[in-house]
């Protein structure tokens, strides 16, 4: 793996019964970027992100995490690659019963083995990264969807991940609201360095915050595209691709 690479990914192949949803899949993540995967409803987005965190164990290929190819490796090695990684899935998945501090705390008390105290020191210092502190003691179904994200990304962080995965981030969300995560995501990008990895369909957001991207194809199940996504919006050969970028139909 290069110096710059903090995820490779390798010929990955994800096969369904008979359907090929992925194929021949190779791209690498650079260290402190934001990269974007798009590409039309079922073109295996999701597919290839549950792949990327280990979720799911591929038809061929590999993918690497560090140095750790988590498609391969043991499960101790596979544990501390993940270790690495902090996830926000497309509906927040908060547990409802407990409060917004409760959940950030869960994945602090399950892996740091501080005491309760600590815990809650660290919980706050995530709740103020999203400008939640004094939210802590709501729970989930009495915040807004915006608020839910950003509970769910200060959950995402409460490990201090080197790797930030966020699906659909701005699903389901206003655009006023939705721009507010995307300056989130700029935010700890920035100041903390993290790898953020991104689905989204939301253009707004990839030309607000993505650099690099890739673009799954509907009927290939491989990457039609590759780059800047202004390139690639004003200058990929691809029709599919320069109608994605500016939203229009394929008759237009
Ligand atoms: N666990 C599964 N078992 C069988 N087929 C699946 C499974 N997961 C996904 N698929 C199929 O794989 C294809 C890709 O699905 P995926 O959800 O990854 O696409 P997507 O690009 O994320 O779509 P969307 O933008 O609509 O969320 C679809 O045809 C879907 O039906």
């Amino acid at each position: 793996m290069g110096a710059q690479e903090i995820i490779r990914v390798e010929n990955l192949a994800v096969v369904y019964g008979e359907d090929h949803v992925l194929d021949k899949v190779n791209f690498t993540v650079n260290k402190g970027e934001i990269f974007i995967i798009v590409g039309g409803s079922g073109s295996g987005k999701s597919t290839l992100m549950r792949h990327m965190i280990g979720l799911e164990q591929p038809a061929g290929g590999k993918v690497f995490i560090g140095d750790t190819d988590i498609a391969a490796s043991g499960e101790k090695a596979i544990s501390l690659a993940l270790r690495r990684i902090g996830v926000l899935f497309q509906a927040s998945a908060l547990l409802g019963s407990m409060t917004v501090a409760e959940n950030v705390a869960l994945p602090i008390t399950e892996f740091s083995g501080l005491p309760a105290e600590a815990v809650a020191a660290i919980v706050q210092i995530k709740l103020s990264l999203v400008s939640l502190e004094c939210y802590g003691d709501h729970l989930p179904s009495e915040i807004s969807g915006g608020m839910k994200k950003r509970a769910g990304l200060a959950r995402a962080m409460a490990l201090n991940p080197d790797i930030l995965f966020l699906d659909e981030p701005s699903a389901g969300l206003d655009p006023v609201t939705a721009a507010e995560i995307d300056r989130l995501i700029l935010h700890i990008n920035q100041t903390l360095g993290t790898t953020i990895v991104i689905v989204t369909h939301d253009l707004d957001s990839i030309f607000a915050v993505g650099r690099r991207a890739i673009m799954l194809g509907r009927e290939t199940g491989n990457i039609i595209a590759r780059g800047a996504p202004a390139d690639l919006r004003d200058h990929d050969p691809d029709p599919e691709v320069r109608r994605f970028f500016t939203r229009r139909p394929p008759d237009a």
